[in-house]
């Protein structure tokens, strides 16, 4: 089969669309999901969290203004591939270093454009998540097969794929890197921090670059260590603090990881996104199930029930937290407005909190960026 430009967008239901491929050509499959956010495509490509996942961008127009060294959320893409209305055919930006073609094409990713990207959102929201194949050498008959054949997101681990294999120390950041202005040097300048008062240990379970760069700027230094780290490992370190990051797949796949984190509780605080909320849920001996179709955008309204406060707030995450199965020594500090789900809690007792969604934004609104300085106010308070 020779491989063409022409591609095909199947669902594991039957449906299917055709479009233009971009970036690589041939077949990939994974969970489709979709993005709501208006801007971000770069974050999102690189967001570890995606990783077996096919990304849907709702906003019609996408690669307009290029790809940059700085907004990249890890070291490379992760999503399975990518499905737009129309890629844009000029990249303009003065960070622009490559169009989003070029850099699909030397990572090796498939991207596919000219999908009705509402009418297949639509057909998501009603029919749910589901499995999906993009190729350019499959009939529509291979392609809906392939989708059906693709491993299920439940019960995955992608985890072990994303963790660095090898702890490190993050000195990314001891700047603060400024969008200029336009009467400015157009390279950006930096702004220096003050030192680092508190020592963080990071589990990396796909850890985005914003989350380090947030931390660093409320004031933690930084070890990033993998996700087979233990508890003890952890405390040798003697950290200030333990964060548990976002990342990919079934939160309920990583009992070894749910052990570890159970024999951290009330040792030193911790403080979960996301990947880390779903994490210490199970720790917390709670439970996690699929939502229908997830919550990925940046307009995703979450009340804070201590204070009444809501916050428009970015969000990327297809398991939740079972209020139901939450003991009863944890408070359900955050829900969603939009379905009321979970989206922070705390324990009552131990010094832990955590929310669902991304207080580091990129991309997304900011209102939530307060939970790192929050996190590090627990640490003055706590007496360990
Ligand atoms: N961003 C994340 O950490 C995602 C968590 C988890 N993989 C989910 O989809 O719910």
């Amino acid at each position: 089969m020779k491989a063409t430009n022409k591609a095909i967008l199947a669902l594991e239901d039957g449906r299917t669309f055709e479009g233009e491929a971009f970036g690589r050509t041939g077949t990939s499959t994974g969970e489709i999901c979709f993005n709501t956010s208006m801007t971000g495509y770069q974050e999102i490509i690189t967001d570890p969290s995606y990783r077996g996942q096919v990304v849907t961008l709702t906003y019609p127009l996408i690669g307009n203004y290029g790809i940059n060294p700085e907004d990249a959320e890890s070291k490379s893409p992760h999503v399975r591939g990518l499905v737009i209305g129309e890629l844009s055919p000029v990249a303009s930006n003065f960070r622009s270093r490559q169009t989003l073609d070029e850099y699909f094409t030397e990572h090796q990713i498939i991207g596919i454009e000219g999908i009705d990207t509402r009418a297949l959102t639509k057909h998501l929201r009603t029919a749910g998540a589901m499995r999906c194949c993009i190729s350019t050498e499959l009939t529509a008959e291979e392609a809906i097969q392939a989708a059906k054949d693709a491993p299920p997101m439940e019960g995955s681990d992608f985890v072990k794929e994303v963790s660095t294999e090898a702890n490190y120390h993050w000195d990314g950041e001891s700047r603060l890197w400024n969008i200029p202005s336009p009467s400015q040097n157009r390279e950006g300048y930096y702004e220096e921090l003050a030192p680092a008062k508190y020592k963080l240990v990071a589990f990396d379970f796909g850890i985005k670059y914003n989350i380090l760069r947030s931390m660093r700027q409320a004031g933690f230094d930084i070890e990033v260590v993998n996700s087979r780290s233990t508890a003890e490992e952890v405390l040798a370190l003697n950290p200030d603090g333990i964060f548990l990051s976002n990342g990919p797949g079934d939160p309920a796949a990583l009992d070894y990881i749910h052990a570890e984190v159970k024999k951290l509780l009330g040792k030193k605080p911790i403080f979960g996104i996301c990947l880390g909320h779903q994490i210490l849920t199970h720790a917390f001996g709670g439970t996690t199930y699929k939502l229908k179709f997830g919550h990925r955008g940046g307009n995703q309204p979450v009340k804070d029930l201590r204070t009444g406060k809501i916050s428009i707030t970015a969000q990327n995450h297809g398991f939740a937290t079972d209020p139901e199965s939450l003991p009863d020594d944890v408070e359900i500090t955050h829900i969603n407005l939009n379905d009321n789900t979970v989206e922070g809690f705390r324990h009552k007792t131990f010094p832990a909190f955590s929310v669902q969604y991304h207080p580091e934004a990129a991309p997304g609104p900011n209102d939530a960026k307060y939970f790192f300085d929050e996190f590090a106010e627990m640490i003055d308070q706590f007496e360990g």
